[in-house]
Order: structure tokens, then sequence, then C-alpha cells
């Protein structure tokens, strides 16, 4: 397997508020990764990293085998690359359907029947469909979050960063996003997913990698990663010899 995207000794701070440090490591082509850390550990901002809304003081990104370090987060997008948002912020007072058009057009570089054409499709996929019409200002939770990923999708990404999707569902709508995700996932999109509420990742992710202060503290099978001391001491706050 080739990979999609690889950070290569990634160093970011603010003042003294260290988000990346000789951050590194590969993603394959088709892989699902998740992301833990604590709170301000770092997390966003390694996707802020790799989509270029934020410059790296060094080190560099990989987008399958190209450096994109000094791309504009525009031609990352364009490449190939696209986010979800921790609070969701769509445009309010357009449609559902007119949200992902700015994203099949702008992204995806689609106009058109074909840009239409890959809306709708998003829309099915998404389940929101039914909502295509309806201002987004007016969603519920989870109908923005899926706003969230249906936007992301319509810039057709290879690579889907997803931040904290999850956060703030019902167990049911949990598991429904988690399909959906799985889905993406199925057409072959490679996944990078932070996230807190660490089952929905567990559903869906190959492997996990913890950061904290910036620093990847770990990385491996989710299981391993999971029944590791360190990670339950500094993600779960469960103190060593407990
Ligand atoms: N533009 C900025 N200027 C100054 N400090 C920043 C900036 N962006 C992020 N930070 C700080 O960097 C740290 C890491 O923030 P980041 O959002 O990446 O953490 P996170 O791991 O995603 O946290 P959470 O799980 O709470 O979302 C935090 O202390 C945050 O306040």
């Amino acid at each position: 397997m080739t990979a999609v995207l690889e950070l290569k000794d990634l160093r970011k701070s603010y003042g003294a508020i260290i988000v990346a440090d000789a951050l590194s490591y590969s993603l394959e082509d088709g892989e699902a990764l998740g992301v833990i850390g604590p709170n301000g550990a770092g997390k966003t901002s390694m996707f802020n990293l790799i989509t270029g809304t934020v410059q790296a003081q060094s080190g560099d990104v990989y987008f399958k085998g190209q450096p994109i370090t000094k791309l504009s987060a525009a031609a990352r997008c364009r490449a190939g690359i696209a986010r979800s948002f921790q609070i969701p912020q769509p445009f309010g007072a357009m449609s559902v359907f007119e949200n992902v058009l700015v994203a099949a057009t702008q992204g995806a570089g689609e106009s058109g029947h074909a840009a239409n054409e890959l809306c709708l499709d998003i829309l099915e996929q998404t389940g929101l469909m039914a909502r295509a019409n309806a201002p987004a200002g007016g969603l519920t939770l989870l109908e923005r979050k899926r706003l969230e990923l249906a936007r992301a999708l319509g810039a057709r990404p290879s690579l889907l960063l997803l931040d904290e999707i999850a956060g703030g569902l019902t167990e049911q709508e949990c598991q429904s996003l988690i399909a959906t995700i799985n889905d993406v996932r199925a057409s072959g999109v490679s996944i990078i997913w932070i996230e807190h509420v660490v089952h929905a990742l567990l559903a869906v992710v190959d492997r996990l990698i913890v950061i904290d202060f910036g620093r990847k503290i770990a990385e491996g099978q989710p299981d391993e990663i999971m029944a590791s001391r360190e990670v339950q001491e500094i993600y779960l706050g469960i103190e060593a010899g407990a």
C-alpha cells in the first residue's frame, strides 16, 4: 500500500503553547485512522496544518507522495483533502443543497448538471435528501453534523478529515452517523477522525494515534492503544498502578 498522507517532523507553537512537536506519521491509501488525546492536545491544530489554514514552523506534509506544505488551503482542498469542523458553521441562510453545491463547485470544480448530480448523490449518501431545500440554519444537531460531512464530501476528497463529528449526539444518532462514515470509507476515501466518543471511533478505524502536548505519544491497533497504561494515564486520567 502507498501512503496517501505523510507528516514529517511538523512543528508549530503559539508562544509557549506547543501544538505540534516533531509530529510524524503516515496514512495508507484507504485506511481509517483515529486520533485521540486530551483537550488542547493539538488535534484540531494538526488538521489545520494538514489542510493549510495554518502554516507549520518547520516540517513537511506530503499528499500522494507530493509535498503540499507550501500550497494554499484552497489548493490542498482541490487536490483532494477535505474536512469537517468541530463546530458546524454552514451558510445558514442557504439551503442544504446550496451548501453542498458550494463545495461541489469550489472544491470539486464541478459545474452545471454534473455539480447537481454530485450534490444529489451526497445528500442521498448522508441522509439529507429530505432536507435538501431546508435552510441550513434551521437544522437539528445531527443534521448539521451530516451537513458538515456532506460539505466535505462535496469537494470529492480522497482524504477526509473528521473533527469530533459524533460529539453531542444521542447513541442512536451516533450509530446512524457511524453507518454513514463506514459507507464513505467503503467507497475508498481515506479517513482521519479526531473523536472523544471513543466507541464511535473504534467502530470505524483500523489504527489509533494518541496526541498530547502536540506529541504523538502512542500509535497502533485500537485495542492495544486503549489497553495501554500510558494512554489510560494521560488520556483517561487513570493513575498508573490504579
Ligand atoms: N491560533 C491560535 N492562537 C493561540 N493559541 C491557539 C491557537 N489555536 C490553538 N491554540 C491553542 O493550542 C492548543 C491546542 O488547540 P487545539 O484546538 O489544536 O486542541 P485540540 O486537541 O483539538 O483540543 P479539543 O479536544 O479541546 O478540541 C490549545 O491550548 C489552544 O488554545
